[in-house]
């Protein structure tokens, strides 16, 4: 039975996480959660499950929680401390990572410490601090399973291959809501079309990354620490299926994919069972003859720049990519809240980068720094 903490219980990666455990009874045993604020969600989650811990964001959910649950029901906590003892909680033997954001960075880090294997969902903790999640997984002899379909996928080809021989990743996009559109046609979208994602059904601020490609962004620099590799050797191919989720290229040019449905209990099951596969309930057979067709697009840097952004700025290294995961923090935030418009999301975060010298090398303490620094400057031109 597999001890499990699962941060980010309520979200999208989070209810999918519970039907994997809840439909396999005699492999999992969900120890530990966290949510943020979603109390009628997470009290029922606290009522099935039964975790002997929860963290939640703050202290008003903790309070509403108190009022229901007593302390022989269930361990209660708040705020980023909670976050982390939740983590890290008595016997946990792998951590499911799906809060959002770079708040999932430290309780990464001490999982690492705690020699829990990592199933991570939470891409943002790679693209702000890459180099000190991989040190550290290095370190501690611990492995990080990716969760991010894409990362699966490739994680999947990879099986039984020497990484020597892999010529190139090939991360395959859906284009995101507006795919299909021009530039000059995004001027005025709205929070409402750009959250309706063609393919996947997903939380808001992931939705917003797939709008605007800085989902693909996130995710080249997410493979770069992943798998070890430059970024002279990760393309990016539009695919608006969704159906191959991505490809490994090698030397001899063969090259492996991995399809099937749009369904993120796929790769979330794999990294809980990871060497093992086991059944998924109600899982969809892909059928290709009724797919019949899948297209295959170049990917458009001058239309989707916050791509062009990504690779500029993981290719720069050091804080560069700490920027720009905060910028777009911030900017998907105040898109989401009405604040500004679409095209504004690219315009600060390309503000943000140019104003900021990379620090090569950096410490957790200056990735924490130019994180809030940048937070604070995409404040000051909202
Ligand atoms: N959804 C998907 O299919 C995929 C998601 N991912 C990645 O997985 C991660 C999660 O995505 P998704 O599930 O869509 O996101 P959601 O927004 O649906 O869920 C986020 C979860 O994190 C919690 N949360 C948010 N902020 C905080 C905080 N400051 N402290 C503690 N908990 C917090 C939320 O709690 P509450 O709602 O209770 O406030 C919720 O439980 C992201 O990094 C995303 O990029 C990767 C691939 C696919
Ligand atoms: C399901 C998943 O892994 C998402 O990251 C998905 O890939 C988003 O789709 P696009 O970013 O390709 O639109
Ligand atoms: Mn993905």
């Amino acid at each position: 039975m597999k001890k499990i903490s699962l941060l980010g219980a309520t979200g999208s990666i989070g209810i999918q996480t519970l039907d994997v455990i809840e439909s396999h009874p005699e492999e999992f045993k969900l120890v530990a959660m966290s949510f943020g604020r979603n109390y009628k969600s997470g009290s029922d989650i606290i009522n099935k499950f039964k975790p002997e811990f929860v963290a939640v964001k703050d202290k008003e959910t903790y309070e509403h929680l108190k009022s229901e649950f007593s302390s022989q029901d269930v361990k209660l906590g708040y705020g980023e401390e909670a976050l982390i003892e939740a983590a890290i909680y008595d016997g946990v033997e792998c951590l499911v990572n799906a809060v959002v954001g770079s708040v999932g960075l430290i309780p990464t880090l001490k999982a690492i410490e705690n020699n829990i294997t990592i199933a991570l969902a939470n891409k943002e903790t790679l693209v702000t601090a890459g180099h000190l999640v991989t040190e550290h997984a290095k370190k501690y002899n611990v492995n990080i399973l990716p969760v991010d379909s894409e990362h699966s996928a490739i994680f999947q080809c990879l099986q039984g291959e020497s990484f020597k021989s892999i010529d190139r990743l090939i991360i395959t996009a859906s284009g995101g809501s507006f795919r299909d559109r021009k530039r000059e046609d995004l001027v005025d979208v709205t929070v409402d079309q750009a959250l309706n994602h063609p393919n996947w059904s997903m939380g808001a601020k992931i939705t917003i990354d797939s709008a605007t490609m800085m989902n693909k962004g996130l995710e080249v620099i997410e493979a770069h620490w992943l798998f070890n590799l430059p970024y002279d050797k990760i393309d990016v191919l539009l695919h608006k299926e969704s159906i191959i989720h991505s490809l490994v290229e090698f030397h001899d040019r063969s090259i492996i994919a991995q399809l099937g449905t749009p369904d993120m209990r796929v790769p979330i099951q794999y990294a809980l069972t990871y060497p093992e596969r086991l059944p998924l309930k109600e899982a969809k057979r892909l059928e290709l003859w009724e797919i019949g067709k899948l297209h295959f697009e170049k990917a458009d840097f001058t239309r989707f720049r916050c791509l062009q952004y990504a690779f500029d700025s993981g290719k720069i290294g050091g804080t560069m990519p700490t920027v720009l995961n905060a910028a777009n923090e911030e900017a998907v935030a105040a898109f989401l809240s009405g604040e500004i418009t679409f095209l504004q999301i690219e315009e600060l975060i390309e503000r943000s980068l140019d104003k900021h010298e990379s620090i090569a090398n950096p410490s957790l303490e200056q990735i924490q720094e130019v994180d809030q620094l940048t937070r604070n400057f995409v404040q000051t031109l909202i």
